[in-house]
């Protein structure tokens, strides 16, 4: 059977980060048709038509709000339904309740997505759900990513580039491991032109510091974050749509690189259409593979609990 390439991406969640995700592929004409599907369908409905009435003011996108068998064809799927976080809440405690919302969505999304499909996760606790997604796709798991410090190291690099005084895209840094707490910055690998970043260590730590707690921070000041997840989300859409092989921290599922086996969490990867091309194996320092290792640690004692149905 002929499959058909639509270019189309559809986002499962039209919340704040599903409606934000959907307006900025369709303000960077990402693909021409972008679906928005969401269990409350007036919500998907209002979304799209607020963003169709700017239509004639926009390019060459188009939104429109749809249901799963928009998924046929599909370039990409994202999911970004489910719980969020109140103020001061943690990841980690939504994951009851958003696991079985992922696993009941990636199984009706699977009646209709072709194999090419990759399907991208948002929703928290994002790593572990990546997982539960994997478990209940019908797909190699490069070609089910997670969102994962994608958003963390854009973070540091605003951070980084306001203390450097240097342009936040021409930063080189990474942040590592879960899309959480446990997270960690590869200080090793960090530097803007080839050159080692100098700041002092104390300077360090509380960048590091405030982009672990940046969530917290946007979330107590104004309820939910969505900017910047979605522009991160674009970007991913964007390495996959252009086949660019770029290096994004992703969380994709490790299967022995850094030690690490059968778990998902981020590390420098390469992006194009087939989803994870491969990951990076960096060289890290002791310090760094110990936090990593203790990051782990955190998202395989969470993968054992019986989280998904
Ligand atoms: N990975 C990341 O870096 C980030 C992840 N997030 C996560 O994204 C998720 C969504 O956040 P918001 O958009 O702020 O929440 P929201 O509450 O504004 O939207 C969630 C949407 O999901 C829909 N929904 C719930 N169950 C559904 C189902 N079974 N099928 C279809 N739609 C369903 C709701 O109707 C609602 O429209 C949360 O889990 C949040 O923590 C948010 C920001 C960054
Ligand atoms: C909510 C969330 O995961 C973030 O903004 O990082």
């Amino acid at each position: 059977m002929t499959v058909s390439r639509t270019p189309r991406i559809v986002i499962i969640g039209a919340g704040a980060v599903g409606a934000d995700t959907a307006y900025t592929l369709y303000l960077r004409e990402r693909a021409p048709d972008i679906v928005l599907v969401d269990i409350d369908a007036q919500r998907a409905r209002g979304e799209a038509l607020d963003m169709q009435h700017g239509q004639a003011l926009a390019g060459g996108s188009r939104v429109r709000a749809g249901n799963y068998a928009d998924c046929a064809g599909a370039a990409i799927v994202i999911i970004t339904a489910g719980a969020a976080q109140k103020p001061g809440q943690t990841r980690e405690a939504l994951l009851e309740r958003n696991a079985d919302i992922m696993a009941t969505i990636v199984t009706e999304a699977e009646r209709y997505m072709d194999p090419e499909t990759v399907l991208l996760i948002a929703t928290n606790p994002v790593d572990t759900l990546a997982q539960v997604a994997a478990r209940h796709a019908r797909r190699p798991a490069s070609r089910v990513i997670g969102s994962g410090t994608v958003l963390d190291s854009a973070r540091l690099r605003w951070a980084l580039g306001e203390a450097l005084a240097v342009d936040a895209r021409h930063v080189h840094a990474h942040v590592i491991g879960e899309h959480g707490d446990s997270e960690l910055v590869a200080w090793s690998h960090a530097h803007v032109a080839g050159a080692p970043i100098e700041l002092p260590a104390a300077q360090c730590e509380e960048i590091a510091r405030a982009t672990r707690n940046g969530a917290y921070e946007v979330i107590a000041a104004k309820g939910h974050t969505s900017y910047a997840i979605a522009l991160s989300l674009d970007r991913i859409c964007a390495a996959i749509l252009n086949d660019d092989h770029a290096i994004l921290t992703v969380s994709t599922h490790l299967d022995g690189a850094y030690g690490i086996d059968d778990l998902y969490l981020s590390v420098p990867c390469v992006v194009g259409r087939a989803g994870i091309e491969r990951v990076i194996e960096l060289t890290l320092n002791a310090d760094e593979r110990a936090a990593l290792a203790r990051s782990a640690a955190v998202l395989r004692e969470r993968i054992v609990q019986p989280v998904t149905c």
